[in-house]
């Protein structure tokens, strides 16, 4: 057994009572290095994610000899949380020198990432990526400007991360190899519980690439009458600088360009926000009220104590929003350079939505305090957003004014919008794991890395590069996600399973009109179905989870095509058989 003579149940307790502290001092080395780069904070966080290492191996090598030993009857919880705690990530890697280096080239990764800047000739003045290239790339209509910043970001960025990129990928394949893994994409899909995942996935893109096909037209000639047909190239990509977003992955900021009725309300409630003074603080607060209406929790007294809720003056921060549970009593935390507009605001809820599944399975034990999936952490704070945003709560909360509700014109601009947020987004959050899981296995090597990474852009987006990709571009550590060794296809399922969650809100509140003007605020019988799931954590498999919220056992993309339905039919009219476009990318993009 474990330690001498112990049953398996004396050693899952002493797991629980030694790792909590563990993980809480890991925790806070990490937030004072995300808070405050410096080179000695990120010398201490490397330092105590090896002790982490160390102490996990020697956790998961007990639980391996429980879970080995015939002689023992174990329960079936006890063999799911064995086999938890068995399952450790690229702590793994029992070599501390490769462990060491692996941990240490993520985090220089993300400090290029975070830390890289664009200066924009003639002005001079040099752009972070948070505010300075976002807000540009959301408001700029300039062709010439919006394409400077888009290659200036890939240049400072991603440029300069392939050979870093190359030994993350070596280092992290044979970490996981140890547990029995064939690679790193191996292990990431293993948390969805099936070995039909890919498949799975692959059905869903299919069922959903007509809506995402018919947006595309709609968005593309929308985009030739304001730009000019001569800068779109003619196999029928849109050029990725013109769509509002540094990833082209939503296109909500274009908004103004597309809204289908001009004489009718824009449903962005940024100029709203502003010129009612809102605050940061505000957003959160708003959030909060929200959630409180369901019958969650508020946030607690330290959130509001430890949080950093806005870019601070005179230190270097990672930027890209996250929300922490320090594994402390009451200690939940979200980290986000906040800008007060719409799409910030829909931000603010997707991250405490996380707090709020921390905060309902708090008390399972410490290794079923995960999401029962990736996608299903993803999606609370987004379900809840689907409501906040539906004109009548807008109306609700004083975001919008009061306009008729029968009016079938503004029901299509609010579809619209909601599209250019939830529909352009799929491919995107489909495609960045495609690419991942094909470098992992080995299938794209070093010199394709690119290449393939614009093959999957330009087939499954639609989208063209602002300007032509050189030998020794790497677009995808641009992102995020890639530098920082996050998963992505856990929002794609997210984007599917919201739609779910939120019909089954809405069915729990006894709504019945149509599914994109159902809001559940202050509706406790909502609240009480979707918190029966959130509380049990990753204590059952997921399908079970989903089954006490919706009654359903499968990720299934039929409520988000209920959602839209009356949008895809005017797409289809507007666009009868113009849509689509060529599999592969011109050679030369046209010139702005
Ligand atoms: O990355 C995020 C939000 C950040 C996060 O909350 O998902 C964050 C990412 C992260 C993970 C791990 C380390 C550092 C950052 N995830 C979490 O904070 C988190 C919390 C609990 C469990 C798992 C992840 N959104 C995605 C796309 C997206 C999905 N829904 C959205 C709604 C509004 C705007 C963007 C999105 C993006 O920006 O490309
Ligand atoms: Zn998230």
């Amino acid at each position: 057994g474990g330690a001498e003579g112990e049953t398996p149940a004396q050693f899952l307790e002493r797991y629980e009572r030694e790792t909590l502290p563990m993980k809480n001092m890991v925790a806070e080395a990490a937030w004072q290095q995300k808070t405050n780069i410096t080179d000695e904070n990120t010398a201490a966080f490397v330092k105590a994610n090896l002790e982490l290492a160390k102490f996990s191996q020697k956790m998961e090598n007990q639980a391996l000899v429980f879970l080995k030993d015939k002689s023992l009857q174990l329960t079936f919880d006890q063999r799911r949380q064995l086999n938890k705690i068995a399952d450790i990530d690229t702590n793994a890697q029992t070599d501390k020198t490769k462990l060491e280096r692996l941990q240490t080239v993520i985090t220089e990764m993300e400090q290029i990432y975070s830390e890289a800047e664009v200066c924009m000739n003639p002005s001079g003045d040099c752009l972070k990526l948070e505010p300075g290239l976002t807000e540009l790339m959301r408001s700029s209509r300039d062709c010439q400007k919006l394409s400077d910043a888009w290659r200036g970001w890939r240049d400072q960025s991603g440029k300069k991360m392939k050979d870093l990129y190359q030994e993350y990928v070596q280092l992290s394949n044979e970490a996981v190899q140890i547990l029995g893994h064939k690679d790193l994409g191996d292990y990431w899909k293993s948390r969805y519980d099936t070995s039909t995942f890919e498949e799975d996935v692959a059905v869903l893109f299919d069922q959903l690439l007509p809506l995402y096909q018919h947006l595309h037209s709609y968005v593309r000639r929308k985009l030739k009458a304001q730009y000019g047909p001569e800068i779109f190239p003619s196999t029928g990509h849109i050029p990725a600088h013109l769509l509002g977003n540094m990833w082209s992955q939503q296109w909500n900021n274009i908004a103004d360009l597309v809204n289908p009725f001009k004489n009718k309300q824009l449903m962005d409630v940024t100029e709203e926000m502003k010129r009612q003074g809102y605050t940061i603080k505000k957003m959160f607060e708003t959030a909060e009220d929200f959630f409180y209406s369901l019958g969650f929790d508020n946030m607690t007294q330290i959130f509001w104590e430890k949080s950093m809720l806005e870019r601070p003056e005179g230190r270097e921060v990672v930027c890209h929003a996250s929300a922490w549970d320090m594994d402390k009593q009451d200690d939940f935390r979200i980290k986000m350079c906040t800008t007060i507009n719409h799409e910030d605001l829909m931000t603010v809820h997707h991250e405490m939505g996380h707090i709020q599944y921390y905060m309902l399975y708090e008390n399972q034990p410490l290794v079923y305090r995960h999401g029962a999936n990736p996608g299903f952490h993803e999606a609370v704070g987004d379900t809840i957003a689907l409501s906040v945003q539906t004109p009548g709560h807008l109306k609700t909360i004083g975001l919008l004014k009061a306009g008729n509700e029968q009016d079938k014109e503004a029901d299509i601009n609010f579809l619209m919008l909601m599209a250019l947020d939830k529909i352009a987004f799929l491919p995107f959050g489909y495609l960045i794991d495609q690419w991942r899981w094909s470098v992992f296995r080995g299938d794209t090597p070093p010199e394709q890395y690119n290449n393939e990474w614009w093959k999957l852009r330009c087939r499954l987006q639609g989208i063209s590069p602002a300007v032509k990709r050189g030998a020794d571009d790497f677009d995808p550590a641009a992102k995020y996600h890639i530098v920082a060794d996050v998963p992505y296809i856990r929002y794609f399922v997210s984007f599917v399973l919201q739609f779910q969650f939120y019909k089954a809100a809405c069915v729990a509140a006894g709504y019945t009109g149509p599914l994109y003007k159902c809001d559940f605020y202050n509706n406790k019988a909502a609240g009480e179905k979707f918190k029966s799931m959130l509380q049990l954590g990753s204590s059952l498999p997921w399908p079970e989870a989903m089954e006490r919220m919706t009654g359903q056992r499968h990720m299934d993309a039929g409520p988000l095509v209920e959602y839209f339905e009356p949008l895809l039919d005017f797409l289809r009219k507007e666009n009868g058989e113009d849509y689509g476009w060529e599999e592969k990318c011109p050679e030369n993009p046209p010139p702005c």
